[in-house]
């Protein structure tokens, strides 16, 4: 396994594999896998702009040029940039930064200055850029998700480069995840999220020893899963479970999903074109372009685990709920709500979803024969859940 400690990225060449070649038309609305669509939505973490704990515009004008070098390199790139808070919390007195109020006035006063900051370096690389503040709800829930991909879709096509943020002034959540939604909402071939590490690592770096990078994961891959040492990272919001969250969904939504370091900016287009850096998922063929979905299924860790017998096996085949009574064990402490891993009796994973009924509940329910509520309650609904990735080999 190659280690990567971002001092690698300059000598990094493309390799093509998997990866796409630009094709002369978009692809298809719709497609599970569509690696060959021009469309690439790179995000950037907050960690990836600032030094020494303030927004540093030579990393601004860094990955401008990245996302310059995409366009001129025949794709068509849609920035995610985290920041506002960041800016704006430097231009402010100290206040309770952890208040939400504060982090959204934060971003209030810097989401100007941040885009204006990408906008130039756009310029002067000949590109024109349109901001966009959007929430997850815009690009899940109908009729909002529709007009965002007419909005953003309409920009790609005049040659624009979109430039999105959440709107934070609204609610601070996520971009990481915000950036997979619209991967999949806009049928993009990659999402690309950079971020302050070379990838998913094996172990947290040491003096002396860089991290050891893990090139490629499998789609919902438990080890990757395992793997994460913090629940948030510095600066940023989410820390490695939203990565993962968002890889998982880019993954789903039909892109090619890779996390890779800052160290890498200037190397985005070795990225998309199958260079080896970051750690890569590949499209799963059993995702599915229905943003809401995904956002419900995918943008949080399971909490627990459900083993079902072969009817509920059947029913996820089939698209259909998977009902309580077909439960034969549970482990971890999830309530309704909560994202869990359904199996079946060899363990094989069958579907991830929101739950609507918790631990406690189909615990009872089992341990009692009596059959009444919540027993027969809907373990998962169609809209909750998807399926599990193909088992290798079969
Ligand atoms: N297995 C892992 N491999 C790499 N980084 C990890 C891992 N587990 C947790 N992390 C943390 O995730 C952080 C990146 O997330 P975050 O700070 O939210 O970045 P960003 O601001 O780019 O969104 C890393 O700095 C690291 O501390
Ligand atoms: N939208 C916020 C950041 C939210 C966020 O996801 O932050 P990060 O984890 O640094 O990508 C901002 O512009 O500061």
């Amino acid at each position: 396994m190659p280690t990567a400690d971002g001092t690698d990225a300059a000598a990094a060449v493309a390799v093509p594999d998997e990866a796409a070649v630009p094709a002369a038309v978009a692809a298809p609305a719709g497609a599970a896998v569509r690696a060959e669509s021009r469309r690439v939505v790179v995000k950037t973490g907050t960690s990836s702009l600032v030094t020494d704990g303030s927004i540093d515009p030579a990393r601004i004008e860094s990955l401008a040029d990245a996302v310059a070098d995409l366009a001129t390199g025949g794709y068509d790139p849609v920035l995610v940039t985290s920041g506002a808070i960041a800016l704006g919390a430097g231009e402010l007195p100290p206040v309770a930064a952890e208040s939400s109020a504060a982090r959204q006035i934060a971003a209030a006063v810097g989401q100007g200055r941040l885009y204006e900051a990408f906008r130039t370096r756009l310029e002067q690389r000949g590109l024109a850029a349109a901001q966009f503040l959007l929430t997850p709800h815009d690009v899940t829930a109908e009729p909002h998700a529709a007009s965002v991909r007419e909005a953003l879709g309409g920009a790609i096509a005049a040659g624009l480069v979109p430039v999105v943020n959440e709107n934070d002034a609204i609610m601070v959540r996520n971009n990481d995840i915000l950036a997979a939604l619209l991967s999949a909402e806009l049928s993009a071939g990659h999402l690309v999220l950079m971020t302050d590490v070379p990838g998913i690592c094996e172990t947290p770096p040491r003096p002396g020893e860089p991290a050891r990078r893990i090139p490629r994961v499998e789609v919902l891959s438990p080890e990757a899963e395992s793997l994460v040492w913090d629940q948030s990272g510095g600066v940023g919001t989410g820390g490695m479970t939203t990565k993962l969250c968002a890889l998982w969904i880019g993954a789903y939504g039909g892109a090619r999903s890779v996390i890779t370091g800052a160290a890498e900016h200037r190397a985005v287009l070795d990225v998309v074109r199958g260079g080896d850096l970051g750690t890569v998922v590949r499209p799963c063929p059993t995702g599915t372009a229905q943003t809401g979905r995904l956002w419900r299924a995918l943008s949080a860790l399971p909490r627990g685990q459900v083993w079902v017998d072969s009817r509920a096996g059947h029913s996820v085949a089939a698209g259909e709920p998977v009902m309580a009574h077909h439960v034969l064990k549970t482990a971890g402490d999830f309530t309704a709500h909560d994202v869990v891993d359904v199996r079946d009796q060899d363990s094989r994973l069958l579907a991830r979803g929101r739950t609507r009924t918790g631990a406690p509940a189909l615990e009872a329910a089992r341990s009692s024969p009596d059959p009444a509520e919540p027993a027969y309650a809907v373990l998962l609904a169609p809209d909750d859940y998807v399926p599990g990735p193909p088992v290798p080999g079969t």
